[in-house]
């Protein structure tokens, strides 16, 4: 089986070409192939597959790295228009790429790539515990789901220990939530973040939409741009009034063959 290898702000992903969608991955496998022992490694998996909307030619099958499908993913589709690209699958510099929650249009920007995300939509404000510690947060979608917690301070989001799951009102998320910790005000804050379905990463795209979009309301700002450090990286929110740009890196670093 071919397979590719690429990350966005150190969010990695395994690729698999499968032009003619002729390999539907079980859980298992995915979760194999994510594995960094037994696996090539990653913190999910980009299936490149025909697309059914007439408005792409590809859609991104995105699957994290447990094996369980989620509806969107930002760093990902980023690295998946630049595997496009780069195997002309795709000419640019516009790259539409469907996904389970629309069509994602990406532009290439210099070295790096942009998306339109479509708006976030906020919902209301829950709560995450983490070992004892409980923080508000507030509920947004980006097509997944994000519940982003605001922090008092560096020292706070440094000690923050995110080995298991944070807690989080399982009535309210039945398929499970992305948190994210953030610290700072924009135009420019600092996150952590526990992924669901993977646990902590270096990054996520729309985890970072989600605490850009939120900093700028928090802000009192409609508006605006928002800059979001990640522990791998930094990517930049735009929020205009019809929708959500996210501007960021993304990288091939390996290509090869696995035995499945
Ligand atoms: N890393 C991604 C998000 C991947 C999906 C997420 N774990 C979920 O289950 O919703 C990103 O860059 O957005």
């Amino acid at each position: 089986m071919e397979f590719a290898k690429g990350h966005g702000t150190g969010n990695d992903f395994v690729i698999v070409p499968d032009l003619d969608d002729a390999l539907p991955l079980k859980d298992a496998q995915v979760a194999l192939l994510c594995d960094r022992r037994f696996g090539i490694g990653g913190d999910g998996l980009l299936r490149v597959a025909p697309a059914e909307d007439p408005g792409a030619e590809w859609f991104m099958d995105y699957r994290n790295a447990d094996g369980s499908i989620a509806e969107m993913c930002g760093n990902g589709v980023r690295v998946f228009a630049r595997y496009l690209l780069e195997h002309g699958l795709a000419e640019g510099p516009e790259v539409p790429v469907a996904t389970r929650a629309g069509i994602k249009t990406v532009t290439v920007d210099g070295d790096e790539l942009r998306v339109d995300m479509g708006a976030a939509v906020f919902g209301t404000v829950s709560q995450a515990s983490v070992e004892g510690f409980t923080w508000p947060g507030q509920v947004v979608s980006m097509g997944n789901p994000h519940l982003v917690c605001h922090l008092g301070d560096d020292a706070e989001l440094e000690a923050l220990e995110l080995f298991h799951q944070p807690r989080y009102d399982a009535a309210l998320f039945p398929d499970g939530v992305n948190v994210e910790f953030v610290v700072g005000a924009a135009p420019h804050v600092r996150m952590r973040v526990h992924e669901r379905g993977v646990g902590e990463t270096a990054s996520c795209g729309t985890g970072a939409c989600a605490v850009g979009a939120v900093a700028l309301r928090h802000a009192g700002l409609d508006t605006g741009v928002c800059r979001v450090d990640v522990p791998g990286g930094t990517l930049t929110i735009e929020v205009t009034d019809e929708t959500l740009y996210m501007t960021g890196p993304a990288v091939i670093v390996a290509e090869g063959s696995f035995r499945l």
